[in-house]
């Protein structure tokens, strides 16, 4: 197992610094592989992810994206390679293990849940929340309410940076689907995660909501230094708010770099973005 960065070759020992000494990297993933039956989904990948980057994952359709957001979340294990997460060791790590070191993904939202108002799908997001144990509520009332209460105040300031304070009271399953990206992005600012994998969120929204979304994506980076992966197909988001693009086809990394890095080259233009500009 080498210390290689991102699409660097495995002869190049190139040692990443972030800064302030002692300070990880938000994801470490080293030759991490998945396959499929005979296909190999995502095949010996490397990606490292500094905090405060926002980094694109790009590539045609099939080659691997999704595969890899689902290693790097805990839904898939990989069948070998590691994974560390603000340098902690979180290979085969379960979704809530890895939210516990900080790294969360956005999830579409279950069906059951649009019965739910947006506020109480933001507080049903909390690890331990309030009332979710019998235990808790039967002896320990008053310490169970005012967690309630805290979490009722820290779910509000959430919906307000979002942008969904009016839709508090307003069921999940009426909202658009732009409104329902931001709440899947309030469910993860909710766990406190410093790095959200964001999938597709300018895929069947209204342009309005994108700018909004996009606008929200660059403030939580300014402002609380959020680390972000995000896997989208639209090239304008992608080029305004990615500080680094990480290309993959064919289960690998075929590029990486600033945009017009990734732009320029000509293996990236001849399998993606030659189709998809
Ligand atoms: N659960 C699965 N079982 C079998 N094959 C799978 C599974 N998930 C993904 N694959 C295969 O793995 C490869 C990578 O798929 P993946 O969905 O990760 O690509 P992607 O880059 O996210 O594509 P898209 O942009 O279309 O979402 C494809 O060939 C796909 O058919």
């Amino acid at each position: 197992m080498t210390d290689r960065p991102t699409g660097t070759p495995p002869g190049d020992r190139a040692v990443r610094t972030y800064g302030e000494p002692g300070l990880h990297p938000r994801i470490e993933a080293r030759g991490l592989t998945k396959r499929f039956g005979g296909a190999t989904a995502v095949d010996d990948v490397y990606l490292t992810v500094g905090p405060g980057e926002v980094v694109g994952l790009i590539g045609p359709n099939g080659a691997g994206k999704t595969t890899l957001f689902n290693l790097l979340s805990g839904a898939l294990k990989p069948d070998s390679g590691e994974l560390n997460v603000n340098g902690v060791r979180a290979t085969r790590l379960p979704p809530h293990r890895l939210a516990k070191l900080g790294l969360t993904r956005t999830f579409q939202l279950a069906r059951e849940l649009d019965r739910l108002t947006t506020l109480e799908n933001v507080l049903l997001a909390a690890p331990n929340h309030p009332g979710e144990t019998l235990r808790g509520a039967f002896f320990e009332p008053r310490a169970t309410r005012r967690a309630e209460v805290e979490a009722t105040v820290k779910a509000r300031e959430i919906l307000e940076i979002v942008g969904l304070s009016a839709k508090e009271a307003t069921l999940a399953g009426h909202l658009s689907g732009g409104q329902k990206k931001l709440l899947e992005l309030a469910r993860c600012l909710m766990v406190d995660a410093d790095t959200i994998l964001l999938d597709e969120i300018a895929a069947g929204v209204a342009p309005h909501l994108v700018e909004e979304i996009a606008a929200l994506v660059e403030r939580l980076n300014r402002e609380h230094g959020t680390t972000f992966v995000i896997i989208e197909h639209n090239v304008g988001i992608i080029r305004r708010l990615s500080s680094r693009v990480v290309v993959m086809a064919r289960g690998a990394v075929l590029a990486e770099g600033s945009f017009a890095d990734v732009a320029s080259n000509p293996d990236v233009v001849s399998s993606y973005l030659g189709q998809a500009a």
